[in-house]
């Protein structure tokens, strides 16, 4: 998959726009979502469905690769191999919060044929300046994220308001896993899942340096879209996760407050004074 993935950023720009606009899938330069944010990135957007990945390569105005088998093999590969990876650590997450769940509760939900994993690979071209935003601060809005790199720097996770901590590539590209905004705050019903905030979505951005171009892979595990999330707070209603989705898709990629504002429950009004 690296390898597909640095053929396919090694391209000419202009073949490569050939594979846009992202809307959302498909290749997009430093515009990030719809709402005004850039970086100094470029990225490829994928679902994951096998479906999906051929009926993009071959039915669609969208031109990604010359060798289609090539890249579909290698694209499917790999987002199998890690979403086992990532079923893994569902499981362990599971087992850590208790038996109160019964077993495979969120690996059942990715699983599932219509879940709506995403795989995006980013490409950082090396810049004149150093510490320039590649990708903005933000969470990652599904339930869990694995990050591959080619070992070059940049990655930063924030655990306190204004303290950024770089996450530096292990020499044999480990992986980095993120808890999505859906498993830190919620009850997941289809199957109920709930981690009551056990788990933090925590905010994470990419600083460009200047010398090597970095390039990352990231396969967000999300549940179907109408995979409903029930918080345990009775400040929010319900709401399924592609409602969740949408109102990323609206909001500014750092903020979160507002995402969840929309599932907000409005208090009642105050009653009428009696005179
Ligand atoms: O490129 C990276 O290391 C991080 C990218 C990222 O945070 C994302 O795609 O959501
Ligand atoms: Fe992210």
């Amino acid at each position: 998959m690296e390898e597909e993935a640095h053929k396919f950023f090694s391209k000419p720009v202009s073949e490569k726009q050939r594979a846009g606009p992202a809307n959302p899938y498909g290749y997009g330069c430093k515009n990030i979502g719809l709402k005004g944010d850039v970086g100094e990135v470029e990225y490829l957007l994928l679902q994951t469905n096998p479906h999906f990945i051929t009926s993009l390569l071959h039915n669609s105005n969208k031109y990604i690769s010359q060798d289609t088998n090539n890249f579909r093999c290698a694209v499917i590969g790999y987002v199998e191999a890690v979403r086992e990876l990532a079923c893994e650590v569902l499981d362990l997450i599971g087992e850590g919060l208790g038996g109160a769940y019964p077993p495979s509760l969120f690996t059942r939900l990715i699983r599932e044929v219509e879940s709506d994993c995403v795989l995006r690979l980013n490409h950082y071209p090396p810049s004149d300046a150093c510490n320039k935003i590649g990708f903005g601060e933000h969470t990652d809005p599904q339930m869990l994220t694995l990050l591959r790199s080619n070992g070059v720097e940049g990655l930063q996770i924030s655990l306190e308001e204004g303290v950024w901590v770089p996450v530096n590539p292990h020499p044999e590209s480990a992986f980095c896993v993120n808890v999505g905004d859906v498993l830190k705050v919620k009850h997941v019903t289809r199957y109920p899942v709930m981690t009551d905030e056990r788990f933090v979505s925590v905010k994470h951005r990419v600083v460009v340096k200047s010398y090597k171009a970095r390039t990352s892979m990231a396969y967000f595990a999300a549940p179907p879209l109408d995979a409903k999330i029930t918080s345990q707070s009775p400040i929010y209603r319900s709401f399924t996760w592609g409602e969740y989705k949408k109102a990323t898709y609206t909001c500014r990629l750092g903020d979160v407050t507002a995402r969840l504002n929309h599932f907000k429950i409005m208090p009642p009004p105050p009653p009428l004074q009696e005179d």
